[in-house]
C-alpha cells in the first residue's frame, strides 16, 4: 500500500523546505572573508526558529545540512560529504542550537533577545572550536584559540545587526499570522 503524507505532514514539509531554501539564499548572500565568510545564513536560521518553533526550525536546518552533505552546493563554499572537514562546518552544526533557541524566543523583548543571543553564543562556541580543530589538527596551522577568538570579533557587529533586524520583522509576521 502506498502511504501519502497527511495534509499536516505536507504543510510541515513545505514550511521546513522553505526555511532550508532561505538558509541557502542566506549562503548566497556572502562576503568572502577568512576564516569564514560573512553571510546571511544565521538571519534565516533565526527566522526559522522564530516562525516555525524549535522542533520544525531545527528540522528545517537538519534538512539544509542533509541536502548540503548529500552534494547540493548550498553551503557558502559548496557541498558534499567532504564539507565536514572544512573549517566552517562547525558553524553549520551551530545552526541547529540557534534554530532551537530561537524557537523559545517568546514573551517579552528581553526574553526574545536573550534566546537569540544564547543561540548565537552556542553557535559561536561550536563554530570556533571546530574551526580551531580543523585549522590546527587537519590543516596543520598553529593558531591559538585566543588568536582565533580575537579574529572572530569582526563578525560580531554583523551578527548583532542580524538579531536586531530579525526580531521586529519576525514579531510582525507572528502577529499577522497569529502564531
Ligand atoms: O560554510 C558555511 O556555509 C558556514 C558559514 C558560516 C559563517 C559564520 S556564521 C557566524 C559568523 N557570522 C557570519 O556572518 N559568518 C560567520
Amino acid at each position: 500500500m502506498v502511504m501519502f503524507p497527511s495534509k499536516n505532514g505536507i504543510k510541515i514539509l513545505i514550511l521546513t523546505s522553505f526555511f532550508a531554501i532561505l538558509t541557502y539564499i542566506g549562503a548566497l548572500i556572502q562576503v568572502p572573508m577568512y576564516p569564514a565568510p560573512i553571510s546571511l545564513q544565521t538571519l534565516f536560521v533565526m527566522f526559522a526558529g522564530l516562525l516555525l518553533g524549535s522542533k520544525y526550525g531545527v528540522l528545517s536546518q537538519l534538512l539544509y545540512i542533509f541536502l548540503g552533505l548529500l552534494g547540493l552546493p548550498i553551503f557558502t563554499g559548496g557541498g558534499g560529504i567532504g564539507y565536514v572537514l572544512t573549517p566552517t562546518f562547525g558553524f553549520i552544526i551551530g545552526f541547529l542550537p540557534l534554530a532551537y533557541f530561537s524557537g523559545f524566543a517568546k514573551g517579552n523583548n528581553f526574553k526574545v533577545i536573550s534566546m537569540l543571543l544564547l543561540g548565537n553564543l552556542i553557535l559561536y562556541c561550536i563554530g570556533i572550536t571546530y574551526l580551531w580543530f580543523i585549522l590546527n589538527k587537519i590543516a596543520g596551522n598553529d593558531l591559538s584559540l585566543i588568536t582565533l577568538l580575537k579574529g572572530m570579533t569582526i563578525y560580531l557587529p554583523g551578527d548583532l545587526l542580524k538579531i536586531f533586524i530579525t526580531i521586529p520583522i519576525a514579531l510582525k509576521i507572528r502577529k499577522r499570522l497569529n502564531i
